[in-house]
């Protein structure tokens, strides 16, 4: 466990996934802080993206997924028979790689949610919702005139920054982005990583990334996976500087993966 001041969001205990009768993940326990950015890098097929699914139990939409251990966020293990699955989805956001707005216009990619669950109502309320969402994901000034226009007559930059607009929207807590730059160009880049650094005053992020520059541009907390299992998981300059374990030392000098 890593020793600090920092506040645990998530605290993820010996949890083990699989996918049928393939383990995918194996006994992983961290913490991970809030107001943070945790970047979980690896070699393809090592679990990134099947840990990040857990944290808002996406795996569940899969039959063949059978998982153990537990995730406890705010104090509620969110693998409790009690709980269920789509509030964890409202408190927990998420961000794919591809930029998929809903085929509707700008406006209502953002308030769709947001009416859905009841957080506002059609009106002045939800246009302000609508305003705020899109002031914080960076796009207000670039669509404020056209807000009826389809989400996907977008950049897919500006699609991406849409659906973290539609994201916040729903004001969660945590923010999961699966690799959220690696559709776009250079530039849509550079701003998501701009946005994601804003993002986390307000909001804990977890981010999916093969790209370990962006790791060591954005992220305080880097998670190496190798064949499922948690090999290291420190602060970003240690990762990238010092690390520990041989094998993450070799993927970060680009020696495999
Ligand atoms: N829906 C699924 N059904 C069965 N096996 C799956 C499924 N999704 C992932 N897996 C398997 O689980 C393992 C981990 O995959 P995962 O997609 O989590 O890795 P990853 O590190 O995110 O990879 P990449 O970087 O290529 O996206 C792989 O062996 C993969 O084949």
């Amino acid at each position: 466990m890593i020793e600090n001041d920092n506040k645990t969001k998530i605290a993820v205990k010996n949890l083990n996934l699989y996918y049928g009768v393939n383990q995918a993940l194996f006994d992983i326990t961290a913490n991970l802080y809030e107001n943070k950015i945790t970047a979980l890098i690896g070699p393809s097929g090592c679990g990134k993206s099947t840990f990040l699914r857990c944290i808002n139990r996406m795996n569940d939409l899969i039959p063949i997924v059978k998982i153990d251990g537990s995730i406890v966020i705010d104090n509620k293990n969110i693998y409790d028979k009690d709980v269920d699955e789509v509030s964890v989805r409202k408190k927990i956001g998420m961000v794919f790689q591809q930029p998929n707005p809903f085929p509707k216009s700008i406006y209502d990619n953002v308030a769709y949610a947001p009416l859905k669950h009841g957080i506002v109502r059609k009106g002045r309320d939800c246009d302000e919702l609508v305003e705020l969402s899109l002031i914080k994901s960076g796009l207000w000034n670039e669509v404020k005139d056209k807000l009826q226009q389809p989400g996907t007559s977008l950049s897919g930059g500006q699609q991406q920054r849409l659906c973290i607009a539609r994201t916040i929207a729903i004001k969660p807590q945590v923010i999961l982005m699966d690799e959220p730059t690696s559709a776009l160009d250079p530039i849509s880049t550079e701003k998501i990583e701009a946005l994601m650094l804003e993002l986390k005053q307000d909001y804990t992020i977890i981010t999916v990334t093969h790209n370990m520059q962006q790791a060591a541009r954005v992220a305080d907390y880097t998670a190496f996976f190798h064949l499922g299992k948690l090999i290291e998981y420190d602060e970003t300059q240690t990762i990238f500087v010092n690390p520990h374990n041989k094998k993450t030392e070799d993927y970060i000098t680009g020696r495999f993966g």
